[in-house]
Formats: structure tokens, C-alpha cells, sequence
């Protein structure tokens, strides 16, 4: 009887295409990147194959079955409790002795399942051929070679899926060597009914490797004979016996590799020279300056161009002079519609070109150099190289930026990240500094602000982990090699971030500015304003105006922009000194975590984190703020 729905997993570990194969099959998008750890969560999708209704499951990227980290724990009690009809292994074929030790983990829960070898196009560059039938053979699995960005063999992936489905074919035993042999199989006889989904093999092995949450299932009797044999094991080997059986299981894994793939010689590549330069003692920093520097540069210059492109458009859209606003056609015109033609004028040009070339960084593995090149600088505020990954990424959406934060270590570890993301100038900071500093003062003053807004986040890391004291992890983060990106993964990325920018920031935009011509119209607006004086008049030297920008600010940073426009036009120079822009950015840029940001901070650790790391921010912005405020009329 062939059931109708067929449920797959993808599983394997991080950073071998998962994402990409799921992505490609479903029509959906999960984010993609040349960095393991990106996939946190488990993602659901459908697709209809040979008239068949797939669900596929992209599980994160995991190493190993054991109850180490929160992932492992996810994906094993996903493939144990759920039970999907078929499991397809995702493996990296350059490195296929490595990914094959979870291959080994995965046929010991004795689950129906197919190996893809992805990446062969990568391999192959690198001289490595694998040899697919050899490794069927031995493993007693399908096993198909994929170019997954390409698509290549996706489809015959999902028919031996299918196949594997219908007729439920397990993998093969692989045996340990004698002495584990017998004493699993000891076990494996006096194990008592154990639950639908477990396999008594890998119940017996995961026994003998002391797995707490196994064990735990066990009655006193079961415990007691797996921990002597455990320790006739660990007597006969001389260390633990969780330590033989992973031996084991690297020796057969490098074994199996060795019969399935030919090396190749070949002259060093291309892209070993250019990893070479990139993670040079000397050229490194150097490089990893050009990407930041060559990142925001990038998008200033398309930015500009797009913009000044796009202003031409619109260029029948004059806002009626401010003054005569208030009626309820102001409201709807240079309200609402005025909300629109800012966001599409001053902020999609430049959200676009800086996700692009984030995307690239991404996924070139340019990213992960840059974080292995500023680990040393990065230990200095407590945290390692990796933890420039969520903070690069806190460059376009600190949101995410928090979300990444899971490949750190420790909570500690991700606390400090997240409150470095937290003062980091994301794509609404950019828009803020690039809209306004550089158009309407200069582009120095711009690279100033972001010099200043990295040197407060190296200051404020410090002054965090004076209050939060600890040991820094080792720094363990693997790198991948360097790829010339797909185009279609890029500009698939470029266009899911720009699209939840859209559907999520257009609609604020226009009650935003909706907003201000209605509060102008109930004549509100001067007494809110006038309410903030003392801090935005008084402390800070700015227009009243500014009040109401800051209130509606703390929504989306970019809005002190667009209010700005809907407030006195275009003409921004007009309304505002060149220190008066200065000390707004300043303070627009740092005051508040957007609402989002405090959202997911307070989903991620705890309210009262979520306020410290608030208080910080307004208290830096205010001081700085007043300070520039004063400092800066010296120099203009
Ligand atoms: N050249 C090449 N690159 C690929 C192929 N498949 C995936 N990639 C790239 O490999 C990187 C990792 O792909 P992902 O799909 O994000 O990997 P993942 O397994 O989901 O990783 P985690 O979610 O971190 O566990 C991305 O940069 C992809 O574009 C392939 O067949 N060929
Ligand atoms: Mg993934």
C-alpha cells in the first residue's frame, strides 16, 4: 500500500546545501549562506512529485546524534518521534570522509533513507571524484550526486526518494569491531520494550556511549549491565567507551571515503591563492577592510544613483508647502502617498544594492574569512571571530542579526553579540547616515559616523564584559572554500529581504506619515513636539520638530528621515545646519533598538536584559548627543 503523503527530511551536516536543495524543491526561501549554522530552526515545505504529495523537512546542520547541543537534540527527536518515511542525507562532496561520520550515526537509527553527494561541481574543481555506485554498494543506500544551486540531479533525487518511500529499504549494518559487537548484542537482548520509532541497535550503542537521555529511559537493571559493559569496553582500550566507538566510527568513515573517491592532482587553484591572500597575516586586514569599506561603499554609490534615478521618477509628486497642510487631502497626499514615494525615493534604493552585496559576501565565504581575520580583535570585547558573523549580518537587520546569534557557544557569548548587534548601523542606520549625512553634508562626515559608531561598539563591548565576566570559547568555525556564488541564490536572498522590508515597513510608512499631517491637522503636533523641547531643543540644539521624528522613530529608525521630508520637503539643508543633521543622526542612530530589535531581544534572553541593552543605547545616544551638540558649531 503506498501512502500518498511521503514525509522526507533533509539532514546532514551545516553547510552542505540543504537549504539550497529545499529551497529549490519547495519554491521557498530559507536563508542560504557560506557559513554553517544558518538554518536554526526546522522548515516546512511541499511539493507534488510523480503525483505524490512530498512534505520536506530542512532540519539545521548538525555533526553528530549526541545530546551535545540543541540542534542535535531537535533533529534526533524529529527523525525518532515523527517518524518521516524517508531521511535524505545531504553531503558535501569535497569532504566526504568528514560528512560520512554522520552518515554512519544516521544508519545506526535505521531509518529509511537516501544519500545526496552535493557540490560535486565544487569537488570536481578541487580534483575530487566519488564513485557513486562503489559507495551504494557499501552503504546499502541510494546515494545520487547533486549540483544543488543548479538544480542538477534534484530530480533524480526525489524519484529514488520515492522509491525508497514505497519499498521502506533500510540501510545496511555496518559493524564495530568484535569486542562492541558482542556486548551490543548482550544489551540488545536484555533490553526491555522500548517505544515505536527506536531502533534496539541504536538504542543498544547509544547505551554503551553513556547518552543521558537513553539511559534515562532504561529500568535499574538495563543501566546497570550497560555501564559494566561500558567498562569492560573502556578496560580492554584503555579510555572511555564512548571514545572507542567514535574512533570506530572515523575509521570506518575514512575507510569507506577512501574506496569511493579518486584525488586528483592538481595545481593550486585560483581560489586557494586568493584564501591564501585573504587570510594572510598582513593582506588579511587589509582585505577585510576593502569588504566592510567595499560594502558600504557600494551601496552609497548604487544607492545615490538609484535614488537620484527613481527622485526623477517621481518627480511630479511636490508636496504641498508644509504650511498649508493639515486638510484631509494633505493627509492622503502628502500623508500617505508621500510615505510611499519616500520609502521608494530614499530607502528601497539603498536597501537593494547593500543586500545584494551582502548576499555575495555571504555566500562567497568572503564573510568567514573576515570573521577568522578580526577574531584577535573581537577577543578584545570577549567575543571570537564568529561572533563578527551575526554582527556583519546586524549590518543589513539587526533582527536576523539576533536570530544568528545561535552559532555561538555560550548564552553569555550570545548576549554580548546580541548587544554589540544591538549598536550596530543596520540597513534604517545606513539609510539614516547615507540620507542624510552624506547628501547633506558629506561623505566624510558619513565615514566619520560609522568610524564613531564602530569605535562605541568596541567601547560599550568592553564595558559589557566588565559586567559580565567569563571564560571565552575557543574559537571553532569551520571554514568552507571560497565559490564564485550563484546568481539565482543571490538575487533569490536580495529579494526575500527586500520583500518582508516591503510588506512589513511600506505599511508604516504611510500611517507614519498619514500620521503627521493628521496630528498637524488637530494641531497636536506643536504640543507634542513642544513636550520633548527641553531634551531635543535644550540638551540637543535641534528644531522642535525633532520631537515628534524621535517618537516615531523608536517604530523604524528610517522614519526620522521620511518625517523629516513629509515635515519640510526635501530640502533638508534648508531646514536643518550641518551640525543640527550630525547630532539627529547621531541620536536617531543609537537611541532606541527599533521596536522589532527589542521584540526579538526580549524573545532571545530576558526582559530585563531587553532594557539594559535599551538604556545603554538611549544613554549613549543622549550623552553623545549633547555632547556633539555643543562640540560640533565649533567647527562648522
Ligand atoms: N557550488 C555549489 N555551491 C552550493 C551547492 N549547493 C549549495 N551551495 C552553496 O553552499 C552554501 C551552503 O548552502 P546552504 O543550503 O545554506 O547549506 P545548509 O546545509 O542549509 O547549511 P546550514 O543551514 O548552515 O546547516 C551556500 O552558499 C550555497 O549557495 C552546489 O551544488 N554547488
Ligand atoms: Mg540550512
Amino acid at each position: 500500500m503506498k501512502k500518498s503523503e511521503i514525509t522526507v527530511a533533509l539532514a546532514g551536516n551545516a553547510n552542505v546545501g540543504k537549504s539550497v536543495i529545499f529551497n529549490q524543491l519547495t519554491g521557498s526561501n530559507q536563508i542560504v549562506g557560506n557559513w554553517p549554522g544558518k538554518t536554526v530552526e526546522r522548515a516546512e515545505g511541499y511539493l507534488k512529485f510523480q503525483g505524490r504529495d512530498i512534505h520536506i523537512i530542512d532540519l539545521p546542520g548538525i555533526y553528530s546524534f549526541s545530546t551535545y547541543s540543541m540542534e542535535e537534540i531537535v533533529s534526533r527527536d524529529f527523525i525518532i518521534n515523527e517518524g518521516p518515511d524517508v531521511v535524505i542525507n545531504v553531503l558535501d562532496a569535497s569532504v566526504l570522509e568528514r560528512n560520512l561520520f554522520f552518515t554512519l550515526q544516521l544508519m545506526e537509527m535505521e531509518v529509511p533513507m537516501v544519500i545526496c553527494i552535493n557540490q560535486v561541481d565544487m569537488a570536481r574543481q578541487k580534483g575530487i571524484t566519488i564513485d557513486d555506485e562503489k559507495l551504494e554498494k557499501v552503504l546499502g543506500v541510494p546515494v545520487v550526486s547533486t549540483v544543488a544551486v543548479k538544480g542538477r540531479g534534484l530530480q533524480e533525487l526525489l524519484r529514488k526518494t520515492v522509491e525508497v518511500a514505497d519499498k521502506k529499504t533500510l540501510p545496511r549494518i555496518i559493524e564495530y569491531g568484535e569486542e562492541i559487537e558482542t556486548r551490543i548484542g548482550k544489551l540488545m537482548d536484555a533490553l526491555p520494550e522500548i517505544p515505536e520509532g527506536y531502533s534496539a541497535r541504536w538504542v543498544a550503542i547509544k547505551l554503551l556511549e553513556n547518552d543521558p537521555q537513553i539511559t534515562a529511559m532504561m529500568p535499574e537493571d538495563v543501566r546497570k549491565l550497560a555501564s559494566e559493559l561500558a567498562a569492560e569496553i573502556e578496560s580492554i582500550h584503555g579510555e572511555p567507551a564512548f571514545s572507542v566507538i567514535t574512533s570506530e566510527r572515523y575509521a570506518i568513515s575514512s575507510m569507506i571515503a577512501a574506496g569511493a573517491q579518486r584525488q586528483e592532482e592538481i595545481k593550486t587553484s585560483l581560489s586557494e591563492r586568493l584564501d591564501g591572500f585573504l587570510t594572510h597575516p598582513v593582506y588579511g586586514y587589509i582585505s577585510s577592510v576593502l569588504v566592510v569599506g567595499g560594502l558600504l561603499l557600494w551601496t552609497f554609490v548604487v544607492g545615490e544613483f538609484l535614488s537620484d534615478t527613481l527622485t526623477g521618477i517621481f518627480g511630479f509628486f511636490q508636496p504641498v508647502d508644509p504650511k498649508f497642510s493639515g486638510s484631509i487631502e494633505s493627509i492622503i497626499w502628502n500623508g500617505a502617498f508621500g510615505g510611499i514615494v519616500a520609502g521608494l525615493t530614499l530607502v528601497i534604493p539603498f536597501v537593494i544594492p547593500f543586500y545584494l552585496m551582502l548576499s555575495y559576501i555571504e555566500n562567497s565565504g568572503l564573510l568567514t574569512r573576515v570573521a577568522f581575520m578580526m577574531d584577535a580583535f573581537m577577543r578584545k570585547i570577549g567575543l571570537h571571530g564568529k561572533a563578527l558573523i551575526p554582527l556583519i549580518l546586524g549590518y543589513g537587520c539587526s533582527v536576523p542579526a539576533i536570530d544568528s546569534t545561535r552559532i555561538l557557544e555560550t548564552h553569555r557569548e550570545r548576549l554580548l553579540a546580541a548587544f554589540a548587534i544591538s549598536f550596530a548601523p543596520c540597513a534604517a542606520r545606513t539609510i539614516l547616515i547615507l540620507g542624510l549625512v552624506a547628501l547633506f553634508v558629506n561623505v566624510w562626515w558619513a565615514i566619520g559616523l560609522y568610524a564613531l559608531d564602530l569605535l562605541i561598539i568596541f567601547i560599550m563591548g568592553k564595558v559589557a564584559l566588565k559586567a559580565l565576566p567569563g571564560e571565552t570559547t575557543g574559537l571553532i568555525m569551520e571554514m568552507h572554500s571560497l565559490k564564485m556564488p550563484s546568481f539565482r541564490v543571490i538575487a533569490r536572498q536580495t529579494w526575500t529581504r527586500t520583500r518582508s522590508l516591503i510588506y512589513l515597513v511600506f505599511p508604516i510608512y504611510i500611517i507614519g506619515s498619514a500620521l503627521i499631517q493628521l496630528l498637524y491637522a488637530l494641531g497636536w503636533l506643536n504640543p507634542i513636539s513642544a513636550f520633548m523641547a527641553p531634551l531635543t531643543v535644550g540638551w540637543l540644539k535641534l528644531p522642535v520638530f525633532a520631537g515628534i521624528l524621535l517618537i516615531l522613530g523608536a517604530v523604524r529608525k528610517e522614519f526620522i528621515l521620511l518625517g523629516l521630508v513629509s515635515l519640510v520637503g526635501t530640502n533638508i539643508g534648508a531646514a536643518l545646519t550641518a551640525p543640527q543633521i550630525l547630532v539627529l543622526t547621531l541620536v536617531g542612530m543609537l537611541y532606541f533598538p527599533c521596536l522589532s530589535t527589542i521584540a526579538i531581544l526580549a524573545r532571545e534572553f530576558s526582559w530585563r536584559s531587553t532594557s539594559i541593552i535599551t538604556l545603554a543605547n538611549l544613554g549613549t545616544a543622549l550623552f553623545l548627543g549633547g555632547l556633539f551638540a555643543r562640540i560640533l558649531p565649533l567647527i562648522f
